[in-house]
């Protein structure tokens, strides 16, 4: 397996606030890698830093073997970002916002496939201010893969969506998989982590808990538990939050 992220002891802070204390992952090539973590736990924090977005204070972070701090022109052509809430001018259509995303790129998609994979091939003129939830959520898909990424990070995609478009959301996601692209996704949704990520990094208070299979996060829960089974929501709570009072290290 070659390693496609990897990070070394992330450090950032805000001030005083330390929003990334001490995190260390590494992702490799074709899989999908989950970020879970309660809210403030750093989860953003910390791609933003992979994706070259914010500067870290501390640690090493390479992206295909560039530094995103220092090489993050180089980056920007082979990494897809899809950002938490973003948001287009309102009456900027379909089509004119995957033109301008284009122009960014040296080798871009091909846009009317990629507005057919996505579901969105009705709704090309549409103004971005007169798009469903669900279409604004494939439109920001199709504007982080416009450029043919080969790694791309999808930051809390679903949230807002209702079960149907969360459900074809995962299925284009296992489609761009399928097509080589090597996926970081951020999620709240445990049931999204199960069904898509090969292994998830669960990070509470700035560090790194653990990185595991859902699968083998579940059955040790169930073991700590003394059930038969246990979910990685089950898991996800044994394993965050304990607060900063009672934590014992
Ligand atoms: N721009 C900022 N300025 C100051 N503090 C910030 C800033 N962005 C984040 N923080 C703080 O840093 C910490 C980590 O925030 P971050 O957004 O990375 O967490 P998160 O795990 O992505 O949270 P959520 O699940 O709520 O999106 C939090 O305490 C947050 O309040």
């Amino acid at each position: 397996m070659t390693a496609v992220i990897e990070v070394q002891g992330l450090h950032k802070r805000y001030g005083d606030t330390v929003a990334v204390d001490d995190v260390s992952f590494t992702v490799d090539e074709g899989e999908i890698f989950g970020i879970l973590g309660p809210n403030g736990a750093g989860k953003t924090t910390t791609v933003e830093c992979v994706e070259g977005l914010r500067e870290r204070d501390g640690g090493m972070v390479r992206v295909l073997g560039l530094d995103p701090a220092r090489d993050r022109a180089e980056l920007t052509q082979q990494l897809g970002v899809q950002l938490q809430d973003a948001r287009l001018p309102e009456r900027l259509r379909v089509d004119e916002a995957l033109d301008l995303y284009r122009s960014f790129y040296r080798a871009p998609a091909d846009p009317d496939a990629l507005l057919e994979a996505l579901g969105l091939d009705g709704a090309r003129r549409t103004q971005f201010g007169k798009l469903s939830g669900g279409q604004r959520q494939r439109l920001s898909i199709a504007l982080a893969l416009v450029g043919n990424p080969r790694v791309a990070v999808l930051d809390e995609l679903t949230t807002g969506l209702d079960p149907r478009a969360r459900r074809e959301a995962w299925r284009l996601i296992a489609d761009v998989r399928a097509r080589g692209v090597t996926i970081v996704l951020v999620t709240h949704f445990m049931e999204e982590a199960e069904r898509l990520c090969d292994r998830v990094a669960v990070i509470d208070a700035g560090r790194v808990v653990i990185v595991d299979s859902p699968a083998a996060l579940a059955a040790r829960a169930a073991a700590e538990l003394g059930v038969e089974r246990a979910s990685l929501e089950d898991a996800f709570v044994a394993l965050t939050g304990s607060g900063e009072d009672d934590h014992v290290d």
